[in-house]
């Protein structure tokens, strides 16, 4: 288990519910395959896996109010508001807590404040898997998902605003952890098993 996983420490405006969970991050561009990853590790290694995403998607389905708003902002594929995103993540882990043998955060950070911010209210992650795929990959499988997905941002505008978000507010996330040596780069470009094996060897790292 990586140092930023059991420190120990925690200052009070952290949860104490959270303060020995092993956390994973999981950054890629959009349609790189974290997801799909993500349910692999889960089978594989029993972790809980949170999809920031699914649970934005969640309470869009609830039909609430701020349900509506977020709509608004996905459909254009533009980033929902950090303290938003941020208590939904917070809230989803404790919830999870006192079973979790560790959490993986999907498509969490988007941005360098996401991570410093979840740091300050949660904690620190022992592992950043940077889930990498061309952009001409990510299009052809957002492109093929879409036919199916029912996701309103699988459309060729919104894929085209999402990959270019990504390159711009996403790609220095992967610089500021590499700079701390969590970040293992799995190339994602081969099938989903080709792409399995280099993740688990990953996981296998920390254990
Ligand atoms: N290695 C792979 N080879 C081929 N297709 C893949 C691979 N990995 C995932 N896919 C397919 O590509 C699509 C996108 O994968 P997935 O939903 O896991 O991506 P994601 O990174 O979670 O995307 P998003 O950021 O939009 O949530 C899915 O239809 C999935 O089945
Ligand atoms: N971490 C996030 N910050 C802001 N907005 C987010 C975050 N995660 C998801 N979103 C919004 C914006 C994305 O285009 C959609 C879909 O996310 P995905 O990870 O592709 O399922 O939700
Ligand atoms: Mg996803």
């Amino acid at each position: 288990m990586g140092a930023g996983c059991s420190s120990g420490v925690c200052p009070s405006r952290k949860s104490d519910k959270l303060k020995n969970s092993k956390i994973i991050f999981v950054v890629g561009g959009p349609g790189s395959g974290k997801g799909t990853q993500c349910e692999k590790i889960v089978e594989r290694y029993g972790f809980t896996h949170l999809s920031s995403g699914d649970l934005l998607r969640a309470e869009v389905s609830s039909g609430s109010e701020r349900g509506k708003q977020l709509a608004a902002i996905m459909e254009k594929g533009e980033l929902v508001p950090l303290d938003t995103i941020l208590n939904m993540i917070k809230e989803a882990m404790i919830a999870k807590a006192s079973t979790s043998k560790g959490f993986l955060i999907d498509g969490y950070p988007r941005e360098v404040r996401q991570g410093e911010e979840f740091e300050k209210k949660i904690g620190a992650p022992c592992l950043l898997l940077y889930i990498d795929a061309k952009a001409e990959t990510m299009l052809m499988r957002l492109i093929k998902r879409g036919e199916t997905s029912g996701r309103s941002d699988d459309t060729a505008q919104t894929i085209k605003n999402r990959l270019e978000l990504y390159y711009k507010a996403t790609e220095p996330v992967i610089a500021y952890y590499q700079g701390r040596g969590i970040v293992r780069k799995i190339n994602a470009e081969g099938s989903v098993d080709e792409v399995f094996s280099q993740v688990a060897n990953a996981i296998e790292s920390l254990q």
